[in-house]
């Protein structure tokens, strides 16, 4: 089910970010493009692992989820909501502290109010610092999260609750490696 995402990754080059080794792949970095095939295969998976019932919104951050939840969205008909590295000012708006591997910065959550049920989901899970920080932004506004998940997962990150990974990879500085799928 997962043989295009399988093996583009295990094809992905993989360079230095300081001490990191950081695979580069069309899902995680947009480069060199994205096949509508692999898009579709992982949407597919998506819907069927997901628990989509009575979820309103769709979560994803920017940049790298976009994509994914723009397919997601349109396979489910469920609205997408953007977090966005920038703050708009706008009433409700949170604002988190994100911290990667490799990058610190802000994310700010609009478009999520109390009571809304979401599931959150982004291009690949590492430090988990990411989810870490929208976890905490979906909490502030009072949301339940029905579910969390990652096309990529890479190391052991605990993020304080379930998360599904299509695929966990092992990176080393020559190359990437599947070790596991979800299905
Ligand atoms: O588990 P973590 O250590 O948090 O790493 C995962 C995050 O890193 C990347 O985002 P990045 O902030 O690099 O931005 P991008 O999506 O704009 O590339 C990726 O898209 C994830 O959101
Ligand atoms: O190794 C990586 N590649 C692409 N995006 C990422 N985000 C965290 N780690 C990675």
């Amino acid at each position: 089910m997962l043989e295009r995402l399988i093996h583009s990754l295990e094809t992905s080059p993989v360079m230095k970010r300081g001490d990191y080794n950081y695979f580069i792949h069309p899902i995680t970095d947009g480069v060199p493009l994205l096949e509508p095939a692999l898009l579709r295969e992982i949407g597919c998976t998506m819907v069927r692992v997901l628990d989509l019932s009575g979820v309103d919104k769709i979560v994803v951050c920017e940049a790298m989820g976009i994509h994914i939840g723009v397919t997601l969205s349109l396979m489910t008909d469920i609205p997408l909501v953007v977090v966005r590295k920038r703050s708009y000012g706008l009433p409700g708006e949170v604002a988190v502290h994100q911290t990667t591997a490799y990058s610190k910065g802000e994310l700010y959550l609009n478009g999520v109010g109390a009571g809304d049920r979401v599931v959150l989901i982004d291009d690949v899970c590492s430090t988990g610092g990411t989810l870490r920080a929208l976890i905490s932004a979906l909490g502030q506004v009072g949301a339940g999260i029905a579910d969390v998940c990652v096309v990529i997962g890479r190391g052991d990150a605990d993020i304080g609750r379930p998360c599904k990974m299509l695929v966990r990879v092992e990176v080393s500085p020559d190359r990437v490696r599947v070790v596991d799928t979800y299905l």
